[in-house]
C-alpha cells in the first residue's frame, strides 16, 4: 500500500476508532487538510460519523471485529478517540508496517488502561504521583486502603474515561458501594480497580503538549498555555486557558509532560492532566490525543488542540500560541432522550462573544455532554461567566 500524504498527491486515509465530539473536530481538522476520514464507533449516528467520508458500526473492544474491519479499510492513520478499544489488535497491525497508529500502538495500549500509564509515570519514570494500588477483589481493596493508602480516596475501573465508575470514598463504610459502581461503571471490563490517594490541589491543569516536526523534519515538543478546569464526579463541567501558575510550577508541569509524553513517543497531541499545589505538581494522567478540557482552544488559540493533532500527524508545522483568553462550559442533557431536540439557542448566542458547538449525539442521558459553549473576553472570569451563562441558556428536550 502506498501511504499517501497530503503533499504526494496520493489519497491519505485516516480511521477514527470512536466518534464522540472530540473525534468530529477532528475529522473535520483532516478534512481540511484533504484527508479521507473514515468514523468508527458503537452506535449509529455518532459526531464524526455526521462529518465523515463514511462509517462503520462495530464493537470496538472486539479484537477480531478491530482487525477485520481494518484489514477491508487499510487507512494510513488509525486514530483511537476513546477509552474503549481493544489495543491488542492495534499492535499486531503497527507490526505489519504500514499503518500509522496514532501516536503509536504501546502509547495507546499503555493510556487505554490506568494501570499501563501510572506504572509507566511513577515506577519507571519516577513521577510525582497520588498513591496508588490496583485491587482485583474486594478484599485486596480493603487491605490496599487499611495498609497506606488511607481515607479519603478515589476508586476507578483501570478502564473508563469521563468519570464512569469512580467515586471518592470518605470512610469504610462507603468501600463496598465504590466497588461495585467501579465493577459495573467502566467503558470495558478489566476486573480490576486502581485506588488512589486523595491530593489537596489548589487547581487542577491539562497541559496540552505537541510532538510534532520542525523545519529540519526532528520532533520537538511544543506546549500549549496551561488549560485550568473545574471537575463535578470525575467529568469535566468548565476549562478556561490560560491558567495562573507560578513560573515554577509551569516549569514542573513542562517537565512532567515533556517526560510522559517523550517516553510514549510517536506525533501528536497529547493531553497532560495535573494536580498544582503551590509550587508543587503531581502528574494524574495523559490522553495520548485531544482532551475533553481543551475544546476551549476551538475559541482560544489559532490552532485548536484538533488542528494542532491532525498537523502533527500529517508531519505539517504547529504553532501552540495563545490568541485569547477564553472559556468552555458544558451542555449536559438533562434527561434521558432519544430523538432530541434544542431549546434557547437564540439566548445562548445572545451573550456578547460566544459560540455554541452542539455534538449532534443521537440520545441524551441525564449526565450525557451533548454540546459546549465558548466564549472569549479580557479575562479568564469573564470568560467563564459568560461560557457559563450562554450553556444554561440552552436546554436539550425530548
Ligand atoms: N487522586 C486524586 N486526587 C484528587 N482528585 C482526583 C484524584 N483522582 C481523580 N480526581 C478528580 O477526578 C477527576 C477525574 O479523574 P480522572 O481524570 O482520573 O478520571 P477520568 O475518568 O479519566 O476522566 P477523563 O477521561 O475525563 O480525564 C480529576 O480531574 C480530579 O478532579
Ligand atoms: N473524557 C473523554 C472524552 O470526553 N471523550 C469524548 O467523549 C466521547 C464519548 O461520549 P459519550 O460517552 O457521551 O458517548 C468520546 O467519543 C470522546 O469524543
Ligand atoms: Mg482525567
Amino acid at each position: 500500500m502506498k501511504i499517501g500524504t497530503p503533499d504526494s498527491g496520493s489519497a491519505t486515509k485516516a480511521l477514527l476508532l470512536g466518534s464522540g465530539e472530540l473525534g468530529k473536530e477532528i475529522a473535520i481538522s483532516l478534512q481540511r487538510y484533504g484527508v479521507e476520514v473514515i468514523a468508527v464507533d458503537r452506535y449509529a449516528g455518532a459526531p464524526a460519523m455526521q462529518v465523515a467520508h463514511r462509517s462503520h458500526v462495530i464493537d470496538m473492544t472486539d479484537t477480531t471485529a478491530v482487525k477485520t474491519l481494518i484489514a477491508r479499510e487499510q487507512p494510513h492513520y488509525i486514530i483511537p478517540e476513546i477509552e474503549a478499544i481493544a489495543t491488542e489488535a492495534l499492535a499486531e497491525i503497527e507490526a505489519q508496517g504500514e499503518t500509522t497508529i496514532v501516536p503509536n500502538a504501546r502509547a495507546i495500549q499503555l493510556t487505554m488502561n490506568r494501570e499501563g500509564i501510572r506504572e509507566l509515570a511513577a515506577a519507571e519514570l519516577g513521577l510525582p504521583t497520588s498513591k496508588y494500588a490496583f485491587a482485583e477483589t474486594f478484599e485486596q481493596l480493603r487491605s490496599a486502603v487499611d495498609s497506606g493508602i488511607g481515607y479519603p480516596c478515589f476508586i476507578k475501573p483501570t478502564m473508563s474515561s469521563s468519570g464512569k465508575g469512580q467515586s471518592m470514598v470518605k470512610s469504610a463504610d462507603q468501600l463496598q458501594a465504590a466497588w461495585d459502581y467501579a465493577m459495573a461503571g467502566g467503558r470495558a471490563d478489566t476486573g480490576k480497580v486502581i485506588v488512589e490517594a486523595k491530593i489537596d490541589f489548589d487547581f487542577e491543569i491539562t497541559l496540552l503538549t505537541v510532538r510534532a516536526l520542525d523545519s529540519n523534519g526532528q520532533v520537538q515538543t511544543y506546549f500549549c498555555e496551561p488549560i485550568g478546569h473545574r471537575q463535578e464526579n470525575g467529568d469535566y463541567r468548565e476549562s478556561w486557558q490560560p491558567q495562573a501558575m507560578s513560573s515554577k510550577a509551569i516549569e514542573l508541569s513542562q517537565q512532567i509532560a515533556d517526560k510522559v509524553t517523550t517516553a510514549l513517543g510517536g506525533l501528536g497531541l497529547f493531553g497532560v492532566e495535573l494536580f498544582i499545589a503551590g509550587d508543587q505538581v503531581w502528574f494524574s494522567e495523559v490522553s495520548p490525543r485531544p482532551h475533553d478540557t481543551g475544546m476551549v482552544t476551538m475559541a482560544s488559540q489559532r490552532q485548536s488542540e484538533f488542528d494542532l493533532h491532525t498537523r502533527a500527524i500529517l508531519g505539517l508545522p504547529v504553532n501552540t500560541a495563545l490568541d485569547k483568553t477564553a472559556a468552555s462550559a458544558v451542555i449536559l442533557g438533562g434527561v434521558d432522550a432519544k430523538a432530541v431536540s434544542y431549546a434557547g439557542l437564540a439566548q445562548a448566542l445572545a451573550v456578547a462573544d460566544t459560540d455554541i458547538r452542539l455534538f449532534g449525539k443521537p440520545e441524551a442521558f441525564v449526565s450525557r455532554r451533548m454540546g459546549v459553549a465558548l466564549a472569549t473576553a479580557d479575562n479568564v472570569n469573564d470568560a467563564r461567566s459568560k461560557a457559563l451563562q450562554a450553556a444554561s441558556l440552552i436546554r436539550v428536550t425530548e
